[in-house]
């Protein structure tokens, strides 16, 4: 069956320390895939790799079909929220988003607009992202990840230090695109912040990827 996204045997290791073992992962069309794991755990070097920026010691990914290294080097139209994006302090939201946007030149000011709004951000608000809170900044990167309108979106700690509010605004976006049959993988610290989104939940331990069990919540997240 068609997925649209494919890991198979991927291992990573930095030096001597082995990051990712043999890791293994499909997503199909529409799924919410999420991934947790402890500091360290491996979990934004997966998705740096499966978004084309690391390319893995061993293994294989393809997006869409396509072999990344072979077929391609980036995957067209994926989304992407790795570490707190890096914007330009000294502009606005909006004029951040513009200055991405003429990269590739496929949506108007109306539509990087429009996401502003769906993502809670005032469009219009003068405020340089220097001055902006954890918080907005978050919902900036969400919209910079979707307003081409890409249908895989890689979503890595989109939830984290936000107060709960934001929170729940962050999480009402993803059920909007889940809801529209986008391809989403995410990642968390805590499989609290992440279990209700997803279609499966993910654990990643000592560079193994396996799905999280009850046994694993017991032995791994008790507070
Ligand atoms: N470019 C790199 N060079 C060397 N080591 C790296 C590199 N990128 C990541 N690592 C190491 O790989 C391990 C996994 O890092 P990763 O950022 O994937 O963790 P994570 O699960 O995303 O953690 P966190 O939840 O803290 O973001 C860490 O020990 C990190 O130091």
């Amino acid at each position: 069956m068609y997925k649209d996204i494919v890991v198979k045997n991927v291992s990573q290791s930095f030096s001597r320390q082995t990051v990712l073992s043999n890791v293994n992962l499909e997503v199909e069309k529409g799924e919410t895939v999420g991934i947790v794991g402890a500091n360290g755990s491996g979990k934004s070097v997966l998705f740096k790799i499966i978004c084309g920026f690391i390319a893995p010691k061993q293994g294989e990914v393809y997006i869409r079909n396509q072999k990344l290294g072979k077929d391609i080097d980036f995957p067209a139209q994926v989304g992407v929220f790795i570490d707190t994006p890096g914007f330009i302090d000294l502009y606005t939201g909006l004029q951040n988003l513009q200055f991405l946007a003429a990269i590739n030149k496929k949506i108007d000011d109306q539509q990087i607009k429009k996401t502003m709004e769906q993502v809670g951000l005032n469009a219009n608000l003068k405020t340089k992202v220097k001055d902006y809170s954890l918080g907005m900044k978050q919902k900036l990167g969400i919209a910079q990840a979707i307003m081409e309108h890409q249908n895989i979106i890689i979503l890595d700690e989109p939830f984290n230090a936000l107060d709960y509010r934001t929170y729940q605004d962050m999480k009402a976006i993803v059920k909007q695109l889940k809801e529209k049959a986008y391809t989403i993988l995410l990642t968390s610290h805590n499989y609290e912040d992440i279990e209700e989104l997803c279609d499966r939940t993910y654990f990643i331990d000592e560079g193994k990827l396996t799905l999280l069990t009850e046994e694993i919540k017991e032995r791994y997240f008790q507070r």
